[in-house]
């Protein structure tokens, strides 16, 4: 890529309800990182419209410069690209719906990466994510693909094991806006001034340091506030965070903080470390699929199509750049533009974390830049940690086993070593559910 270069994105999964944040935080960093086309790409081609459409609108008022289609159509989606930013959600809600219900029918966490929810989910997401990354090659070859898809942890497992060679970083928003907070807890206004210390596996870490521009260290200040009022923060929440479950497992973190002075951990931990406390404030009947689909989907779908009715976007809350669109522009112009950024993003381990499986897929720090990235060595964790993140690393490694061999045994295993999942039968009854839910988007099992 020459420096003079603007450059071309995909946005797989053009019908998401994050693309109009991504859409927005690309202009808003138009001047360091110069864009000429932006195509969304979606096998829902009416879904994709309705975000589309008021894309458009935004994108000739705000910046007409650049180049925009949308389409079903993999080769047109993915010519002449530099970045693929993917984001798709294979089964939509209506399949999220189902990994959060059916394990709460038999008394266990219903989560959307956590879990057996999380585990249905990886089986779905991996055969299409891989396609995306193949058409990728196929039509841009020197492209990266960003991908934010979930669950990140087992479709990083699966893109690390069957395309080993393949220009991809898989990532999450988590860590990112957990610093959003953590700096905001120490009165500092902006997050990128935290040089931080992290390591786990995606939705599965611990903070272990962190420090202010200065070299200050901010733990014992963060330790104070987490231990009091956990994650929550006093920032006014935005639309997805006003939520009740939302407030709910950013206040538990006080708990998962309690079996661990010594680190601050990554909020999905609750999950693992608390599952029947979690499992008792769900109600099976309404889960955080039904809080979306009656809070963000609905504002999303809505904002759309009022932008689409009056022909302009000015006044629309919709294109407002946050954390999660952020991140990933920051990153791909990490890429693009040489900045050697740090990023917390999902890569073989390799070392990085010494007392670990050297090819596990973990969540570290990494220095960003033209060339791809260089892990920051996070050396020996303790015991505690490295026990429950080597329970979940089988069970993420025996689900990718069991999508590439069609193998049932292996996916009952994957189950039943869940630290949400109490028994082998409690495991099978809850798999044999789901083999039916997914029948369509899962290989055969055998
Ligand atoms: N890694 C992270 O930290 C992080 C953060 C936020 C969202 N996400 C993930 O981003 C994705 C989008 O979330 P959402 O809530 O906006 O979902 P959504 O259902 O609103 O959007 C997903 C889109 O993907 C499309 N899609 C599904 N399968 C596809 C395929 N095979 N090819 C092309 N398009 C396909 C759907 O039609 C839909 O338009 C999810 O996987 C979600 O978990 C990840
Ligand atoms: O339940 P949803 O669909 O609202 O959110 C699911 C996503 O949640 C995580 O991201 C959070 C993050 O943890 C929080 O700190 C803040 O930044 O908002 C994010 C959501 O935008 C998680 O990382 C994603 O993987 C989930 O898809
Ligand atoms: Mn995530």
């Amino acid at each position: 890529m020459s420096d003079s270069k603007r450059y071309a994105i995909a946005v797989a999964g053009g019908g998401s309800t994050y693309t109009p944040g991504i859409v927005a935080s690309l202009v808003t960093e138009e001047e360091r990182f110069p864009i000429r086309k932006i195509v969304f790409y979606d096998n829902n081609a009416e879904r994709q419209e309705t975000v589309a459409k008021a894309c458009e609108i935004f994108l000739q008022e705000a910046a007409p410069e650049i180049e925009f289609i949308y389409t079903t159509d993999p080769e047109t989606a993915f010519t002449d690209i530099d970045f693929v930013m993917a984001q798709i959600r294979v089964g939509l809600y209506d399949m999220r719906d189902k990994d959060e219900k059916i394990p709460l029918k038999y008394g266990v966490v219903g989560q959307e990466t956590c879990g057996p929810g999380g585990i249905a989910y990886g089986l779905r997401s991996i055969g299409p994510v891989i396609e995306i990354l193949d058409y990728m090659e196929k039509y841009s070859p020197n492209a990266w693909m960003l991908n934010y898809s979930n669950p990140a942890a087992i479709v990083a497992e699966a893109t690390n094991r069957l395309r080993p060679n393949s220009k991809i970083i898989n990532i999450c928003d988590m860590p990112v806006g957990s610093l959003r907070r953590f700096a905001n807890m120490c009165g500092i206004d902006d997050w990128h001034k935290l040089q931080v210390s992290y390591y786990g596996l995606n939705h599965f870490g611990w903070w272990s340091a962190m420090y202010d521009d200065k070299g200050n260290d901010l733990m014992p200040e963060i330790r104070k506030h987490v231990a009091k009022n956990g994650f929550i923060d006093g920032m006014p929440a935005d639309t997805q965070h006003a939520d009740k479950s939302w407030y709910e497992t950013f206040l538990k973190v006080r708990d998962v903080y309690a079996l661990d002075p010594d680190t601050i951990p990554n909020s999905y931990l609750k999950y693992y470390l608390y599952p029947d406390y979690v499992v008792e404030h769900s109600d099976p009947n309404h889960t955080r699929v039904d809080e979306i689909r009656e809070g963000r989907e609905k504002f999303i779908f809505t904002a759309c199509r009022e932008v689409a009715e009056k022909g302009t976007a000015e006044g629309s809350r919709l294109f407002t750049p946050f954390n999660h669109s952020d991140y990933i522009v920051d990153l791909a112009c990490a890429l693009a533009e040489n900045t050697l950024g740090r990023f917390i993003i999902i890569v073989p381990n390799e070392g990085a974390i010494e007392n670990f499986d050297r090819d596990a897929m973990v969540e570290i720090p990494c220095i960003v830049g033209k060339n791809g990235y260089e892990r920051i060595v996070q050396g020996a964790i303790p015991r505690f940690q490295k026990g429950l993140m080597e329970q979940q690393v089988a069970v993420e490694k025996l689900a990718v086993d069991a999508w590439i061999e069609g193998s049932y045994q292996k996916l009952w295993q994957a189950f039943t070593l869940s630290k949400t999942v109490p028994s082998a039968s409690v495991a099978k009854q809850i798999l044999d559910d789901m083999i039916e839910a997914n029948k369509g988007y899962w290989p055969e099992l055998k």
